[in-house]
C-alpha cells in the first residue's frame, strides 16, 4: 500500500517524523550510547554525534526520493561511510559501530511507539532497511580501511626488508628458508633462488671465531625452545667460502594465534665495525706521528710489567729521553723537518732495543723506553749509552744534515719507585738533571733530585715576585775596540738579588723563566726598559754616547706587539734607535716562529742594531747570513776561551772574523780573559772584545767610575 492510500488514518510520514523528532532522538541516543559503549564515554557531544544529524536528514530525504520507486537506498551524501571513517579514527570497533546503529533503531522506535499507528504502511520497513544499509556501509568502510592498513604495513615491511643493511632470513618450522632479503643475499653471497627451500644451517654456516668449529643451530633452538637466541664471536662461511665476522639473532616466528610458524634470523656483517674499533683503540694508544705506543699505553704496559716484576722479583728500568736541540731544528728548519726527525729518532730507538722492550713517545721531543727482563744493574746504562751514540749520528732531513744529542734520565724498579707514576716522574727528574749537566748526558735517578725539582718550582714562584719587590737589577759590561782601547758599546746583564738566597746567576733563573714563556717576556721587557732608562741617564749626564746591548728572548719576539713596545720606549726615553742593540741567539734569528723573523725585520727597520749572540754554536748556515737582518756577530766564548789551546777553536774564530769582514758585519769576541787572547784577536783584526780582561759586569755607579771617569 502506498502512503496516499492510508489517508483515512492520521498521517505521519517518516520524513516528517524524523525532522520533527531529530533532536530528541539524538539526545536519547547519545545518553544510551554513552551508557553502553566504553569508547563513547569520554567524547564531547559534538564528537559523539558526529554526522548522525545529517544521516537522519539524508534518511528522511531518501524516503521522499525512493518511496514511489524501487527501494534502492544509497545515501548520496555518503553519511554512513563518513561516520564509519570517523569511528575508525576514534578507535571504535566494528561491533561498536553496528551497535550504535542498533541503539539508534531502538530510540527511533521508542519515540515512534505511541504514534506507530499514524505511520503509513511500509515506512517502518523502509526505516529498518535504511539503518541496515548504514550498517553495511560501515562494514564496507571498515573492511576497506583494514585492508589498506594491512597493505600499508606489508609495503612498509617490504621496503624495510629490502633497504636495511641487516640480513633477514625467515624459515618454516623445519628450519627451511622461506624468505631472504637483499642484504642477506649480499652478506651470505647466496642467490635467493638457490637459498629458498634450503635448511637454514646449510646456507648460514657459522663457525666459532676462536676454535673454528661449526656452531650448533641457534635457529632450530629458537624454534624448539620458543625463545630468541643470540650468537656473537662467530664467522659466517659465505657462498664463496670466505669467512666474515657476523652477529646473529634467531627468534621464533608466531602466527596470528600464537602458533609456531618457524623462525626469523637476522645477522649483520661486523667486519667494518671491527676494523673501526681496532683503529680507534690503536689511535687511543699510539702516537700518530711515529706509530709508537703513547703515554697511556706506556703506563698500561708499565703497570702490567710492574705486577709481574714484583711477583718474580725482577728489575725493570725506565729511560726518559729528551732531544737536546729539537726546538732549534723545529724553529730553523720548520715543523715538517722536525716531524721527520722525530720519525727517524723513533726508528733508531726501535733499532736499539729488543722486541720485548717498549719504546714510546710521550709528546714533543720526549720518548721513553721500558726495559724488562735484564739481570745486571749496569744494563740500562749500557743501553742508554748505545742510544746516545746512535742518536748523535747525523740525521739527513730534507737534504740538510742535522746533528742532535739526547739527554737521558733513568729510574729503576724497585729502588726508584713502586708504581708507574713515580717511576716515570723520577726518570723525568733524572732527565732534567742530565740536561742541566750539558748535552748528551745520562743520569740515574737519585732521591735528592726530588729536592732539586722542588727548588726549581720554588725559584719560579720567587721569580714571579722578584719584579714587584725590586729584586732585579742590571749590571753593565763594556765592549772595547782592541785597536784603540776605546769603549764601543756596553752590554746590560740581568742580576737577581734574592732576599734570602743572595745573588742568583742568570744561568740559573733564565731557563726557569723561559720554561714559563710569559714570565720571560715580562722580565725581558723590564730589562729593555731599565737599559733604555740607564742609557738616557748617561746621555743626560753628558757621557759619551755608547750603544746599549740587551739580550732578547724568543718569548718576547712571540708577541706581535713587541716592536711597538720597543718603539714606545725609544720615544719615552728619547733614545736614538742606533744607540740600542738587541742580542738574539742564532736559533731565534733564523727561526720563523709565529712571525718572529718579521718582527726582527721591523725592529731593524726602526734603526735598532741586531747582533747574533753565541755565534758558532747554533745552526746558522753561513750562506744565509748575508740575507739576515743583522749588524754584528758575537763569537761564542767557548771558542774564545780555547783560542790558545785548541787549533780548531782558533781556526773557527779566524774564519768567523774573515767571514764577518767579507759580509761587512761587525764582529765581537766575548769571554776575553787575558792579554794573549786579546793579542790573538788584535792580530786577526777582530773589531771588538768583551770580557773579564777589561771588566766583569758591574753596577751602574761602578761602571760610570771605571769607564766614564766619574764617581
Ligand atoms: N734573555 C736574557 N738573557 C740574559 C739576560 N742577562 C743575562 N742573560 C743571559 O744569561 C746568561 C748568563 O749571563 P751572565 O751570567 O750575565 O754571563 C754573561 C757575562 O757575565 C759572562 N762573561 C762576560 N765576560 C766573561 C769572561 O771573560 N769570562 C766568562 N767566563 N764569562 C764572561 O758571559 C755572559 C755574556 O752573556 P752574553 O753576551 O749574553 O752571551 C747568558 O747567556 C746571558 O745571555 C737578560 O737580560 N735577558
Amino acid at each position: 500500500m502506498s502512503p496516499n492510500q492510508a489517508s483515512a488514518k492520521p498521517r505521519l510520514p517518516l520524513d516528517k517524523f524524523l525532522r520533527q523528532e531529530r533532536k530528541t532522538i539524538l539526545q536519547d541516543w547519545e545518553s544510551l550510547d554513552r551508557q553502553t559503549l566504553a569508547s563513547a564515554r569520554e567524547l564531547t557531544s559534538k564528537e559523539l554525534q558526529n554526522n548522525l544529524p545529517e544521516i537522519l536528514i539524508d534518511l528522511a530525504d531518501q524516503y521522499r526520493r525512493t518511496v514511489d520507486k524501487t527501494r534502492h537506498i544509497n545515501f548520496p551524501q555518503q553519511g554512513p561511510r563518513l561516520h564509519a571513517q570517523n569511528r575508525w579514527e576514534l578507535g571504535f570497533s566494528l561491533e561498536e559501530v553496528a551497535r550504535e546503529y542498533g541503539l539508534l533503531r531502538v530510540v527511533i522506535l521508542q519515540t515512534l511507539s505511541s504514534r506507530m499507528g499514524e505511520l503509513p504502511e511500509g515506512e517502518l520497513v523502509f526505516l529498518n532497511e535504511a539503518l541496515d544499509k548504514a550498517i553495511v556501509e560501515s562494514v564496507t568502510t571498515y573492511v576497506e580501511k583494514a585492508n589498506s592498513r594491512l597493505q600499508n604495513e606489508r609495503e612498509r615491511l617490504q621496503v624495510t626488508l629490502t633497504s636495511i643493511a641487516d640480513g633477514v632470513v625467515s624459515t618454516d618450522t623445519e628450519g627451511r628458508i622461506t624468505f631472504l632479503n637483499p642484504a642477506a643475499e649480499q652478506i651470505s653471497g647466496w642467490p635467493r633462488a638457490e637459498a629458498i627451500g634450503q635448511p637454514v644451517d646449510e646456507v648460514l654456516i657459522t663457525l666459532d671465531e676462536t676454535t673454528r668449529e661449526i656452531c650448533s643451530s641457534t635457529t632450530l633452538r629458537a624454534i624448539d625452545l620458543d625463545e630468541p637466541q643470540q650468537s656473537g664471536n662467530i664467522l659466517l662461511r659465505r657462498y664463496d667460502g670466505e669467512l666474515l665476522p657476523i652477529e646473529k639473532h634467531a627468534a621464533p616466528l608466531r602466527g596470528g594465534h600464537g602458533q609456531n610458524r618457524g623462525a626469523v634470523v637476522t645477522f649483520r656483517d661486523i667486519s667494518e665495525i671491527r676494523l673501526l674499533t681496532a683503529e680507534l683503540s690503536y689511535l687511543a694508544f699510539h702516537d700518530p706521528l711515529t706509530g709508537l705506543p703513547n703515554r697511556a699505553l706506556l703506563f698500561e704496559r708499565l703497570t702490567q710489567e710492574l705486577a709481574y716484576a714484583e711477583r718474580y722479583n725482577i728489575t725493570l728500568a725506565l729511560l726518559y729521553l729528551d732531544l737536546d736541540l729539537f726546538k732549534q731544528v723545529n724553529d730553523v728548519l720548520g715543523h715538517g723537518v722536525g716531524d721527520e726527525l722525530l720519525r727517524q729518532v723513533a726508528d733508531r730507538l726501535l733499532g736499539c732495543v729488543r722486541r720485548t722492550d717498549t719504546v714510546s713517545r710521550l709528546g714533543g721531543d720526549e720518548f721513553a723506553v721500558l726495559l724488562t727482563g735484564f739481570d745486571r744493574q749496569t744494563f740500562p746504562d749500557e743501553l742508554a749509552t748505545k742510544v746516545t751514540k746512535r742518536l748523535s749520528e747525523p740525521f739527513v732531513l730534507d737534504q740538510e744534515t742535522v746533528n742532535v744529542s739526547t739527554s737521558i734520565g733513568i729510574s729503576v724498579f724497585p729502588e726508584d719507585g713502586q708504581d708507574a707514576e713515580s717511576l716515570v716522574k723520577h726518570a723525568d727528574t733524572a732527565m732534567y738533571q742530565a740536561k742541566a749537566r750539558g748535552r748528551g748526558c745520562i743520569q740515574f735517578f737519585a732521591p735528592e733530585m726530588n729536592r732539586r725539582a722542588k727548588e726549581r718550582h720554588e725559584l719560579e714562584k720567587d721569580l714571579r715576585a722578584a719584579i714587584a719587590q725590586d729584586q732585579l737589577s742590571l749590571y753593565f759590561q763594556p765592549q772595547i775596540s782592541p785597536g784603540t782601547g776605546q769603549m764601543i758599546g756596553v752590554e746590560a746583564l740581568l742580576r737577581w738579588h734574592h732576599p734570602q738566597k743572595g745573588l742568583i746567576p742568570p744561568a740559573r733563573f733564565i731557563p726557569v723563566a723561559e720554561d714559563s714563556g710569559h714570565l720571560m717576556a715580562t722580565i725581558g721587557n723590564w730589562v729593555i726598559e731599565k737599559a733604555c732608562a740607564q742609557a738616557r741617564a748617561w746621555l743626560d749626564a753628558e757621557h759619551p754616547a755608547v750603544r746599549m746591548s740587551v739580550n732578547v728572548s724568543i718569548a718576547q719576539l712571540r708577541d706581535d706587539e713587541f716592536p711597538a713596545y720597543v718603539e714606545k720606549l725609544l720615544q719615552l726615553y728619547r733614545l736614538p734607535a742606533d744607540l740600542l742593540q738587541m742580542e738574539l741567539t742564532e736559533s731565534i734569528i733564523m727561526s720563523d716562529i709565529e712571525g718572529a723573523t718579521e718582527r726582527v725585520g721591523k725592529i731593524k727597520d726602526m734603526g735598532i742594531h741586531i747582533a747574533i749572540d753565541d755565534f758558532g754554536t747554533g745552526y746558522s748556515s753561513l750562506s744565509y747570513l748575508k740575507d739576515l737582518p743583522v749588524h754584528e756577530l758575537k763569537i761564542d766564548q767557548s771558542f774564545v776561551h780555547n783560542i790558545l789551546t785548541d787549533v780548531n777553536s782558533a781556526a773557527i774564530v779566524q774564519a768567523i772574523i774573515r767571514m764577518a769582514q767579507s759580509l761587512k758585519l761587525r764582529v765581537i769576541a766575548e769571554g776575553v780573559e787575558d792579554k794573549a787572547t786579546m793579542d790573538f784577536l788584535v792580530e786577526n783584526e777582530c773589531e771588538g772584545v768583551q770580557g773579564y780582561y777589561f771588566s766583569e759586569p758591574v753596577m751602574p755607579a761602578a761602571f760610570e767610575t771605571q769607564f766614564f771617569g766619574q764617581g
